[in-house]
């Protein structure tokens, strides 16, 4: 999609004063894009092209150059070209000298070239001080101003002025720069938005796993095995009930997944007597992809709410409660109330849903936009204190549960023991160890071990 960037708002005369000149090489998507944001930011711009005439896809206001005339007049070159591009750069050496490069490529392939492409640029025209830089902003992002997911801008490069310009630059648009050293980062950095999802990967693969396992077991213990052995056809249970079985059970491991690493790392810590050393790289690709985790488990318990609020409209559930109406009238006797099943009952369902809104207020205090907006302590004891309280609420609720099935067996022959034990393996680990072994004894031993170390390190 071209976007004709005459026809949107045009640059008026209250535009922010200009400020500098930057040259922008290459008149593509991304190239225009830029420029257009910076102009709006109060810059002035002039492109560098092998075509020097000015068409309607340029914003209002920039000049379009040759390669050798743009380059005179700025000190920094935003060099909007695909990497394949840039030998011609090579026969620029002499304009380019001293003059700070951006480099915004990106690569197809995760590791496409032997070496990075902003350090290629600088073998290239070894006289400029090359900086890396906006490759993880998209054109589109750029354009429509929707920056939101992509507001981290990360730099690298060798020269510190040239790099503080450079995030000077992004800073004035609205951005926030990362900066990540030395241009040998250069290589992760154009890594890093090939990587689909990293974080996501682990949380999603594990919890379509655990689905899929529950999913058979109780494919096979409600239906198939009724079917094979009392003749009775179960198969509509797919739609509703087998997934309101799945999905609370899903919720309940991944949650408490959240919570286990955080546990693991305390007791480690404690056995290695100290707070300073590097964790396993499992442990910490784990530690990195909890809040995914959390925000899937919070989507299978969300799933679980609506699965369980449709209960009283279905059509098997109405004829039950019917044929249990009928058969009271046809013996001519009633139920008595009975005040322990209505406890079970209301606090079963409370429990749920104190559960629920507190994994909902974990889930919101973790969106960006929220996070950014409390400070660290704050942050800490929402994911913290409160994840702990929502993971010992919704264990409660399914303990219970539990209790409510095992006194009315007449009602419920067929919950899962298995699946449903096994659902709260987890989470009684995480809270057991959390609360008997590591909470009471964390804190000293490891304020303790701490200054000693400092004591240690001050000594020698
Ligand atoms: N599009 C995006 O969302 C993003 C792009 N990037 C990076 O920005 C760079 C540009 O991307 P994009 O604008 O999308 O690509 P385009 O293909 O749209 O534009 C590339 C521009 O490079 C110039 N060019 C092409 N071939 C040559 C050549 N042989 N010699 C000299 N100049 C040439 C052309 O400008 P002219 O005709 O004026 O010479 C062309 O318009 C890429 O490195 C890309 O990885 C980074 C982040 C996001
Ligand atoms: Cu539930």
């Amino acid at each position: 999609m071209k976007n004709n960037f005459s026809n949107m708002v045009p640059l008026t005369e209250d535009s922010p004063k200009k400020q500098e000149t930057v040259c922008i090489f290459g008149t593509g998507d991304f190239g225009r894009s830029l420029g257009y944001k910076m102009m709006q930011c109060g810059y002035s711009i002039v492109f560098g092209s092998r075509n020097a005439q000015t068409s309607s896809l340029i914003p209002k206001g920039a000049e379009v150059l040759s390669h050798t005339e743009a380059a005179q007049k700025s000190g920094i070159i935003i060099v909007a070209i695909q990497r394949q591009h840039y030998n011609f750069l090579a026969e620029l050496t002499e304009v380019l000298q001293g003059k700070i490069l951006v480099d915004v490529s990106n690569n197809l392939k995760i590791n496409q070239y032997p070496e990075s492409n902003a350090e290629y640029l600088a073998l290239l025209v070894p006289g400029a001080k090359v900086v890396k830089a906006f490759n993880t902003v998209s054109a589109w992002a750029l354009q429509s101003g929707t920056l939101d997911a992509s507001r981290q801008v990360f730099v690298c490069g060798d020269d510190s002025n040239a790099k503080q310009v450079v995030m000077d630059i992004v800073r004035t648009l609205g951005l926030t720069p990362l900066d990540q050293g030395s241009l040998l980062l250069a290589k992760d950095i154009e890594n890093y938005p090939l990587q689909l999802f990293p974080m996501w990967k682990f949380p999603i693969y594990l919890s379509l796993g655990l689905s899929a396992a529950f999913f058979f077991y109780c494919l096979i213990r409600d239906i198939i095995y009724r079917y094979v052995y009392e003749g009775k056809d179960f198969s509509f249970f797919v739609a509703i009930s087998i997934p309101n079985r799945v999905c609370p059970i899903v919720a309940l491991i991944l949650l408490a997944l959240v919570y286990l690493p955080g546990v693991i790392a305390a007791i480690l810590q404690l056995y290695r007597g100290t707070k300073y050393s590097r964790f396993p790289d499992w442990l910490d690709k784990w530690m990195l992809c909890r809040k995914q985790l959390g925000l899937v488990a919070l989507a299978f318990a969300f799933l679980h709410v609506l699965y369980t609020l449709v209960i009283p409209i279905r059509y098997y559930v109405r004829w039950r409660l019917n044929g249990y109406v009928i058969s009271q009238i046809n013996s001519n006797k009633t139920d008595p109330f009975n005040n322990v099943n209505g406890w079970i009952s209301d606090s079963y369902v409370a429990l749920g849903i104190l559960g629920f809104f507190l994994f909902v207020l974990l889930g919101i205090t973790s969106l960006p936009s929220v996070s950014n907006s409390v400070n660290w302590r704050e942050f800490r004891f929402v994911q913290s204190k409160l994840g702990y309280v929502t993971l010992i609420l919704c264990t409660a609720h399914t303990l219970v549960y539990g209790g409510k099935r095992f006194l009315n067996p007449s009602m419920y022959r067929w919950y899962l023991p298995a699946a449903y034990m096994l659902s709260l393996i987890v989470p009684c680990i995480v809270l057991v160890i959390k609360f008997v072994l590591v909470f009471p004894c964390l804190d000293r031993p490891l304020t303790q071990i701490r200054q000693g170390w400092e004591r240690n390190s001050s000594g020698s």
